[in-house]
C-alpha cells in the first residue's frame, strides 16, 4: 500500500541514505515479531547518523506500511486512517527511535498510542545497546483504556516481544465496551488561563469555544499572573497541580486561553501528557469547520497554515504525530497539511486562488456602486445576534420575503458574509451584509486572512454594531469590536450601536455603561421591538450624495421611475404625452446616466 515515500523532515538527508530507508518499505517481516532485528538496526543507524527520529508503522501481517522522519518530537503519521480498520484497535503498531540513549516512552508517545488506538507503541534508543520499551492499551477496572508499559528491556527481548497477546486480550475481553467503538466520542478538554482582577468566570468563553469545537470540558485551572510564564505558561508549582488534575480528569486535550509558543506547548505536553492546543488554534479549528464557501475555506486554511508553519520549523509539536482531533482539522473535513515540504507550496497556491476571488469580489462591489445602492454592514461580537437581526429585517422588509438563514446559539455561526436587499416602504433600498463575528484575542493571522470579508465592512456606508446587551461582558465585547474595527481601518465609519436582546434584560433600563457617544437604539431581534426605530435611524443616517434633477423620461424607460423611488426621493411625477416628467433627488451615478441619455431638463446639478 505504500507509495515508497518517506514522509517528514528529510531535508538535508542524502539521497542514498533515504533510498536505504525507502527500501525497507518493500519488506515484510515475521508477523509474530514486534520488530525484525535487521530492520530495527537500519532505523537506529539512520537516527545515529542524522540525529533524527524515525517512526515505522507495521500492520498485523507484518507489512511495513509507513515510515516518517522527524525532529526529536515531530514524526508525522501520514494519511493512513488508522481508525477505520475492522479491528477494535488500529491494527497498526508504531516503532520509533529516540536519538541518544533515551529508552523510555515520552508522554507524547503514550498520548499518541491512546489517540490513534495503536496496537502498541515502542521506542528504541539509537545509542548502543539499543534498549527500548513498549506500551499497550489495556482495559482498566472500568473498562476504559489505560496504558501499560513494558521495559526498558534489551534489544533482543524487545524485538521478539509477544505483542499480539495484550492486543488479543484487549480486543476479546472488551468487545462490548463502547469506549473502544465510539469513534465520535468527544475529546476531553481541560482548560487553563490567566486571570486579571475581578473576572467572574474567566474561562467561560474558552469553555464555550471548546464546546463549539466539539470537546467535552472536564476541568479548568486559572492562575493570577500579569503575564504568562515564559517556560510553561502557568507557574511551575501550578503546572504540577495541573498535571495531576489532568490525569484525574482523564483529559486528552489541554486548551490554553492565550496563544503559546511552540516551546511552551511542548513543555506543557511533556509535563501533562495531554495534547496542547492554544486559543488561536481552537478558534481556527472552529472557523475551519464553519467555512462553507470556497473563499471562506481558503481564507481559513491559509490562516491555519500560517499558524502552523513556524511551529513545524522548530522541534515542533506533537500535532502531526497525533493524527486527528481539534487543532488538526482543515476546512471541508480535510486534514491539515503538516508536511513542511508541501506547506509553503500550498500557501502560495491558496494565495493565488484568493487573489482571483478578491478580484471577482471587487468587480461585484463596483457593479453595485454603479447605482449607489448603499451598503450596511453588521459588525459585532460573536453571538451578539447579527444573523438573527439580519434575517428578521429581511423577513420584514426583504423584497423576496420568505424565510432566511437565521442565527444560531453557537460561536461563529456565520463565517461567510451574506448580503441581502432591504426595501423600506416609502424609502430607498439598501444592502445589508451579515459578517463574521469578532472575538477577544482574535488571532492576527485570521484578521489578515479574512481581509476580503472584512473589506465588506470597510466598503460599507454605515455600520450596525450589534451588541448583546444582556451579556455580562457586554462592555468588554464592545471594546473588542471597536479595537478590531480600528485595526482594519474602519474606525471612522458612521456607526449605529444596536443594543440587542433587550427582551432578556432584567430591568427596563439600559446599563449606562453600554450607551455610546454616537447614535444608538435598543432592540430585540426576537420580539421585533425597536426595529422600526432602527430603520428610521438608518435612513436618516445613511450618507448619500443625492442630486436634484428634473427629467423627462420616455415611457418605455418607465422602470427608471421605479429606480428613482428606490434609490432616492421622488417629489413629483407627471404623465405627459411626450413622456414622464419627474422631479426627484437621486444618486449622482443615476443622474449621470439620465444626463447621458439626454433626459434631464436642467443640468443635473444640485439646485439646493
Ligand atoms: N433573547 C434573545 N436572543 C437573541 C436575540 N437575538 C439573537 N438571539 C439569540 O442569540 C444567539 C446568537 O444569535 P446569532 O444571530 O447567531 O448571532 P451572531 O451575532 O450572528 O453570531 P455569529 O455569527 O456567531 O457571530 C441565537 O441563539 C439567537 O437566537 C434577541 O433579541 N433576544
Ligand atoms: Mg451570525
Amino acid at each position: 500500500m505504500s507509495n515508497n515515500k518517506i514522509r517528514g523532515n528529510v531535508e538535508g538527508v542524502s539521497r542514498s541514505r533515504l533510498e536505504r530507508l525507502e527500501a525497507l518499505l518493500q519488506m515484510q517481516m515475521d508477523a509474530t515479531l514486534l520488530l525484525d532485528p535487521e530492520i530495527g538496526k537500519e532505523l537506529v543507524s539512520f537516527t545515529s547518523e542524522t540525529g533524527r527520529e524515525v517512526a515505522l508503522f507495521v500492520d498485523r501481517r507484518g507489512r511495513l506500511i509507513d515510515l516518517a522522519v522527524g525532529d526529536a518530537s515531530t514524526v508525522g503519521l501520514g494519511d493512513h486512517d488508522l481508525r477505520r480498520g475492522s479491528h477494535r484497535l488500529a491494527g497498526v503498531r508504531c516503532i520509533h527511535t529516540h536519538p541518544g540513549s533515551s529508552d523510555q516512552l515520552s508522554s507524547v508517545d503514550l498520548s499518541a498510542l491512546r489517540q490513534l488506538r495503536l496496537d502498541c507503541m515502542a521506542v528504541i534508543a539509537a545509542a548502543e545497546p539499543h534498549r527500548g520499551s513498549v506500551a499497550f492499551l489495556v482495559p482498566n477496572d472500568l473498562g476504559e483504556p489505560a496504558i501499560e508499559v513494558a521495559g526498558p528491556m534489551n534489544y533482543e527481548r524487545l524485538c521478539s516481544f509477544a505483542w499480539k497477546e495484550p492486543v488479543d486480550f484487549l480486543e476479546k475481553s472488551h468487545t462490548a465496551s463502547p469506549v473502544w467503538t465510539n469513534k465520535e466520542e468527544p475529546e476531553k478538554a481541560f482548560l487553563i488561563g490567566l486571570t486579571g482582577t475581578g473576572e467572574e468566570e474567566p474561562l467561560a468563553e474558552l469553555a464555550q469555544l471548546a464546546e463549539t469545537a466539539g470537546a467535552l470540558v472536564v476541568g479548568a485551572i486559572t492562575q493570577r499572573l500579569d503575564k504568562p510564564d515564559p517556560a510553561t505558561y502557568l507557574g511551575s508549582g501550578k503546572v504540577r497541580e495541573l498535571s495531576l488534575a489532568v490525569q484525574v480528569a482523564r483529559a486528552d486535550l489541554l486548551i490554553v486561553d492565550d496563544e503559546v509558543s511552540p516551546a511552551q506547548q511542548r513543555r506543557l505536553e511533556n509535563l501533562t501528557g495531554a495534547r496542547v492546543v492554544d486559543r488561536t488554534a481552537l478558534i481556527l479549528d472552529i472557523f475551519a469547520s464553519r467555512a462553507r464557501t470556497r473563499e471562506g475555506q481558503l481564507q481559513v486554511e491559509l490562516a491555519q497554515l500560517q499558524y502552523l508553519l513556524p511551529r513545524l520549523m522548530g522541534q515542533g509539536i506533537a500535532l502531526s504525530r497525533l493524527g486527528g482531533g481539534i487543532g488538526t482539522r482543515g476546512p471541508g473535513e480535510t486534514k491539515l497539511e503538516t508536511d513542511r515540504r508541501h506547506l509553503r507550496r500550498r500557501i502560495s497556491e491558496i494565495e493565488a486562488e484568493l487573489s482571483q476571488v478578491r478580484k471577482h469580489r471587487e468587480r461585484l462591489r463596483q457593479s453595485r456602486q454603479r447605482f449607489d445602492m448603499p451598503l450596511l454592514s453588521m459588525v459585532g461580537y460573536t453571538n451578539a445576534g447579527k444573523s438573527t437581526l439580519s434575517s428578521r429585517l429581511v423577513d420584514m422588509y426583504g423584497p423576496q420575503g420568505g424565510p432566511s438563514p437565521g442565527g444560531e446559539d453557537k460561536l461563529f455561526a456565520t463565517l461567510d458574509p451574506t448580503t441581502r436587499r432591504i426595501r423600506v416602504p416609502g424609502q430607498f433600498d439598501f444592502l445589508l451584509s451579515d459578517t463574521v463575528g469578532f472575538i477577544r484575542k482574535l488571532p492576527h493571522g485570521l484578521v489578515r486572512a479574512f481581509r476580503a470579508t472584512l473589506e465588506e465592512i470597510v466598503a460599507a456606508d454605515l455600520l450596525l454594531h450589534v451588541v448583546d446587551a444582556a451579556h455580562s461582558d457586554a462592555v468588554e465585547q464592545m471594546n473588542t469590536v471597536e479595537k478590531v474595527l480600528s485595526e482594519i481601518g474602519a474606525e471612522d465609519k458612521p456607526v449605529i450601536t444596536v443594543l440587542n436582546k433587550i427582551d432578556k434584560l432584567q430591568s427596563d433600563t439600559i446599563d449606562p455603561m453600554l450607551v455610546p457617544k454616537g447614535a444608538w437604539v435598543a432592540v430585540s431581534a426576537h420580539t421585533g421591538e425597536g426595529l422600526e426605530k432602527l430603520l428610521t435611524m438608518v435612513t436618516s443616517l445613511l450618507p448619500r450624495q443625492l442630486v436634484t434633477v428634473d427629467a423627462l423620461i420616455p415611457y418605455e424607460q418607465g422602470k427608471m421611475i421605479d429606480q428613482a423611488h428606490r434609490l432616492g426621493k421622488v417629489h413629483c411625477v407627471k404623465y405627459q404625452t411626450d413622456g414622464i416628467l419627474i422631479g426627484a433627488e437621486i444618486p449622482q451615478a443615476l443622474a449621470g446616466v439620465w444626463q447621458k441619455e439626454g433626459w434631464t431638463l436642467t443640468d443635473g446639478g444640485n439646485r439646493e
